[in-house]
């Protein structure tokens, strides 16, 4: 690199920044490099295409006038753009692009040379790139009207509101939504959305499922080659909300880009808004970094909710749906359908349906019928001490003995199992079966679950003691 171009390049920059704000100074234009310096030619490397069609949609006067300044009438500015190649473990190479002093970029006169399709510039389609319009993804059926308040939910949902009312300037940053399946991570997760465009409509909210995320990562690498247009793409947004985090575990790519994403907004003082159906510290194959920084701002919990609000959600809904029900009903499906809200809404349903074929009244004796059909589907959750007792009747030995700190392998083994059962078939956290289990922490029932989980892989024997006691387990 000759010194002239970074000579010529930081003059330009300090009249950049005395034309724009820090934040933008920060965003566009630390991340450039000078290249070279060639008669009046000054080539700069940016980090991706899209880098470079924003900053000759949104600077390219600024960046003339500041070229003009040190190089006079003649300044030409090249732009050499880091392109990732995915074949094998070739570097990264550069290609180069002229400065247009069109108004638009006309992508076809670009890639026609190269015989190329225009490729897409980021995850979504965005026409243009005038103004960053991108859709939400947001459901306005999911609000916070029709978010009931209840003990269960009073702290998750009071920080969702106070978000929505200063995204980004809330020690709330990120917020972590976390609880069990049913429970209103989705529904709060898309009402703070809703709330936020309501209130600032102008700021870039964006609701995406991490399944959806990872998806759009692999395909950014492996069809498109613009992992960093997808990485400033998502940049670029006030108010992230990214649905079932703990899906992104074991992907370790997608996670190296959700956590430069993060740091990003984090640092520029935009709202991450983040659901799990796990606590922190219960994510398994999660960086550190990552979860670290999850615990950021705030980890709220969502619990099942109590009798009261269940009565309050009931009777919402049917206010909604414009139906009657006597209150006997309502009290019966609050009694009976308790753990999840999903379920509830669905014998909500099922009831009006029968009730409407049948043209039947509802009346207590369908309701029963409703429920018991619908209970008995749902599958009953065991217990951490339940599964302690048939493990350690299986192995011929009693719970306290499984539970014992004695290092004998058929009893060491007995207890992982335990652990392996009681994390999969139960809701509980690591910390909580490893204090059911004898007292151990979370560490020791994660590595109880990795191990059991090499052995079944490895020792066949083992194997089928755990299958057998699986199906002990569900029957
Ligand atoms: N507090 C609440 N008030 C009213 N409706 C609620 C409430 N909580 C949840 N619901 C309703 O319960 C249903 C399930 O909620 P949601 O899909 O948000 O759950 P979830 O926790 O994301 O579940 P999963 O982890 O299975 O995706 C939705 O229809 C939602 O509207």
């Amino acid at each position: 690199m000759s010194k002239d171009a970074v000579t010529v390049w930081n003059s330009c920059l300090q009249f950049i920044e005395d034309n724009i704000t820090p934040h933008l100074f920060d965003t566009w234009f630390k991340p450039i490099k000078p290249v070279k310096l060639e008669n009046s030619s000054l080539s700069i490397q940016v980090p991706s295409k899209f880098f470079f069609e924003w900053l000759e949609e949104h600077y390219a006067e600024l960046l003339k006038a500041s070229l003009r300044k040190e190089l006079g009438r003649n300044a030409k500015l090249v732009y050499n753009i880091r392109m990732e190649n995915k074949r094998g473990n070739n570097p990264a190479y550069t290609e180069n692009l002229p400065s247009t002093k069109r108004k638009k970029i006309d992508y076809q006169d670009i890639d026609s040379k190269k015989g190329k399709r225009p490729e897409l510039k980021n995850p979504f389609v965005i026409p243009g790139i005038k103004n960053l319009k991108i859709d939400s993804q947001l459901n306005s059926n999911y609000n916070f009207d029709n978010f009931l308040e209840g003990e269960s939910n009073r702290l998750a949902r009071s920080a969702g509101r106070a978000i929505a009312n200063k995204p980004g300037g809330t020690s709330f940053n990120p917020l972590l939504v976390f609880g069990g399946s049913g429970l209103g991570k989705t529904h709060l997760a898309h009402a703070i959305g809703v709330d936020i465009k309501e209130k600032y409509p102008e700021k870039t909210v964006l609701y995406i499922s991490s399944e959806k995320f990872t998806q759009q990562f692999i395909d950014s690498v492996t069809k498109r080659n613009n992992r960093n247009d997808f990485i400033h793409f998502y940049q670029l947004v006030d108010v992230l909300i990214v649905d079932d985090i703990q899906l992104l575990s074991g992907k370790a790519g997608t996670q190296e880009a959700f956590f430069h994403i993060f740091n990003h907004l984090h640092q520029n003082g935009k709202q991450v808004v983040l659901t799990s159906d796990k606590a922190p510290v219960d994510m398994q194959d999660i960086e550190q970094r990552l979860l670290s920084r999850f615990k950021w701002g705030l980890s709220a919990e969502l619990q099942t909710p109590d009798y009261e609000t269940r009565i309050n959600i009931i009777k919402s809904k049917l206010f909604r749906d414009g139906v009657e029900m006597p209150d006997e009903i309502v009290e019966y499906l609050a009694e009976n359908v308790k753990h999840n809200i999903r379920e509830l809404e669905g014998a909500i349903i099922s009831l009006i349906a029968h009730s409407s074929f049948s043209k039947k009244e509802i009346d207590l004796e369908l309701t029963e019928r409703v429920v018991s059909n619908f209970v008995r589907k749902t599958k009953k959750e065991l217990s951490i001490g339940q599964i302690q007792k048939v493990v350690s009747e299986y192995f011929d030995m009693d719970v306290d003995t499984l539970q014992s700190k004695t290092r004998k392998r058929h009893i060491v083994q007995a207890r992982q199992i335990a652990m392996y059962f009681s994390k999969k078939m139960t809701k509980s956290s690591l910390a909580n079966i490893g204090k059911e289990i004898g007292k151990r922490d979370h560490a020791t029932v994660l590595h109880a679950c990795k191990t059991v989980d090499n052995l079944k892989s490895t020792d066949k024997s083992f194997n089928k003691y755990v299958e057998e006691l699986q199906l002990k387990l569900k029957t």
